[in-house]
């Protein structure tokens, strides 16, 4: 049996991280990946879903461009191409993975790590021991337990589909469902949308909710509310016919679920190690990511806070550092933490929802704003940017910002940093503008 400081199972987002600092800080460390290294953000998640949301935006650009007097051009995606382009630039960031780890001293081992017991695993008949093993596997898109559900896709289907769908039905509200429905329809196909409840996004502010919906609905996609699929058939011409509780059937291409996750947790063999996981496989973990079996740590999509990519590496980071470092309050916040919904139009996000914030504190003030960005003052889509600033306490702490519109998604990453230093209303209100830009409505609300 070989052994080691520390293992690390699963080589995604919150695995690469903590082997990479576990190991500079001098630990000898083990990575176990059973699949690609990159885990999900990599391959079947942030990167290339990024990489599409980018091509829709070309797309769009395209068809705004005439509006600034350009001719005309068709708009007509080689889907494939983009495929194989795609695929390679993640075929890159595999080997740059891989590099990144062996420089840094990690001893990598490809294939499915189980536990043979609380400070032990088996990988292929091998064992591997450490004082310090952390659990790092990820999730899985779930799928609805429905007669033809296998006819659909997930959302990694989604990135394996080598031609575009004409017509698609998207099932669900996340972050999932309203990402590729844009992406979808921004690359030309027809999309409908089935959700089961009454909005888009239940967990954000009302305003990002409402405005992405009125958006989506103004570029064409198909919202059906209050609509649960029944049954799914392959049709002779090969479509897929979707029964739903809420109207006719619908005929189409291609059907994705986006219904959701569960964390990898259930073929680990965790009662070895004194473990169980709850009904979505989530591993129940303290401040400091420790189980309840000591020795034994979990981070990431399998802890059930922020399935984020950042939060993964900085929960990883932080538990090397407590680990090899000798830091003994290194922990990772959960506060405040910022994200972005690559949607069509795209929405920042930080704090809490205005909902959330008059729950908690009894002053709440609440600053708002919706426009036109400049870019589409000449174009005939005109989709709008809104915003919102919650206040609470009489000093008017930010506690949320909230924006929906082109260039949030790179709009916010500076906001949070001052929401997190505490920032003030009067703070936002003495930072001069910089004009003309969408960002400067943020410090010129009234
Ligand atoms: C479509 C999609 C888009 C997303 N977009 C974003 C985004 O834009 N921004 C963002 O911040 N987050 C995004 N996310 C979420 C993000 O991908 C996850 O939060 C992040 O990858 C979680 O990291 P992790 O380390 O917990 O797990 P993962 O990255 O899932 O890595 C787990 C790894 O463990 C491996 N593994 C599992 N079981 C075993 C085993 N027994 N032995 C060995 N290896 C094992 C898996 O193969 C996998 O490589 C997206 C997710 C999806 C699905
Ligand atoms: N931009 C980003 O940062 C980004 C992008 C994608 C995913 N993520 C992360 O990954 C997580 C998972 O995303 P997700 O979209 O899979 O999950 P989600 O929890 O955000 O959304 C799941 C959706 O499926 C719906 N649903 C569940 N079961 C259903 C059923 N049987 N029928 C119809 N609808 C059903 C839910 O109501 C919900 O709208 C997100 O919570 C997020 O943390 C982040």
């Amino acid at each position: 049996m070989k052994t080691y400081d520390y293992i690390v199972i699963g080589g995604g987002s919150g695995g690469v991280a903590t082997a990479r600092r576990a190991a500079e800080y001098g630990a000898r460390v083990l990575l176990v990946e059973a699949a690609r290294l990159g885990g999900t953000c990599v391959n079947v998640g942030c990167v290339p879903k990024k990489v599409m949301w980018y091509a829709s935006n070309i797309a769009q650009a395209m068809r705004d461009a005439p509006g600034y007097g350009f001719a005309a051009a068709t708009v007509s995606l080689d889907w494939a191409t983009l495929k194989t382009r795609r695929d390679a630039y993640i075929a890159r960031l595999n080997g740059i993975y891989a590099d990144m780890l062996g420089k840094a001293g990690v001893e990598i081992v490809h294939g499915f790590a189980r536990f043979a017991d609380t400070h032990c695993i088996e990988v292929d008949g091998q064992r591997f021991s450490a004082p310090h093993i952390v659990i790092a596997t990820g999730g899985r898109p779930v799928v609805p337990d429905i007669e033809g559900a296998e006819l659909g896709i997930d959302s990694d289907g989604f990135f394996a589909l080598d031609h575009q769908p004409r017509r698609v039905a998207v099932v669900g509200a996340g972050y999932i469902a309203v990402e590729l429905a844009g992406v979808f329809n921004g690359l030309g196909s027809e999309v409908d949308m089935l959700v089961r409840g009454a909005q888009l996004l239940r967990p954000f502010d009302a305003l990002l909710r409402d405005e992405l919906a009125a958006q989506m609905q103004q570029d064409g996609v198909r919202i059906h509310f209050g609509a649960q699929v029944k049954r799914v058939a392959r049709e002779a011409d090969g479509s897929l016919r979707i029964e739903r509780t809420d109207g006719p059937p619908l005929q189409v291409d291609a059907l994705v679920w986006a219904t959701g996750r569960r964390a990898n947790t259930d073929r680990l063999n965790l009662a070895a190690a004194g473990l169980a996981a709850d009904a979505k496989g989530v591993i129940a973990t303290d401040a400091f990511q420790n189980t309840t079996t000591p020795g034994v740590y979990a981070i990431g999509d399998i802890t059930g806070h922020a399935e984020l990519t950042p939060v993964a590496i900085a929960a990883g980071r932080k538990l090397a550092a407590r680990l090899f470092l000798d830091l003994p309050d290194s922990r990772l916040d959960y506060d405040c933490i910022p994200t972005v919904v690559f949607s069509h139009p795209p929405i920042g996000t930080v704090g809490l929802t205005e909902d959330e914030a008059r729950d908690r504190f009894a002053a709440v003030k609440v600053y708002t704003t919706r426009f036109t960005a400049m870019a589409h003052a000449l174009t005939e889509h005109r989709p709008k940017t809104a915003m919102k600033l919650v206040c609470a306490g009489d000093d008017e702490r930010i506690v949320g910002l909230h924006v929906i519109g082109d260039g949030a998604d790179e709009m916010l990453q500076g906001f949070a940093v001052a929401v997190r230093m505490g920032a003030r209303k009067a703070d936002f209100d003495r930072t001069l503008a910089i004009h003309p830009t969408s960002a400067e409505e943020f410090v010129t609300l009234r």
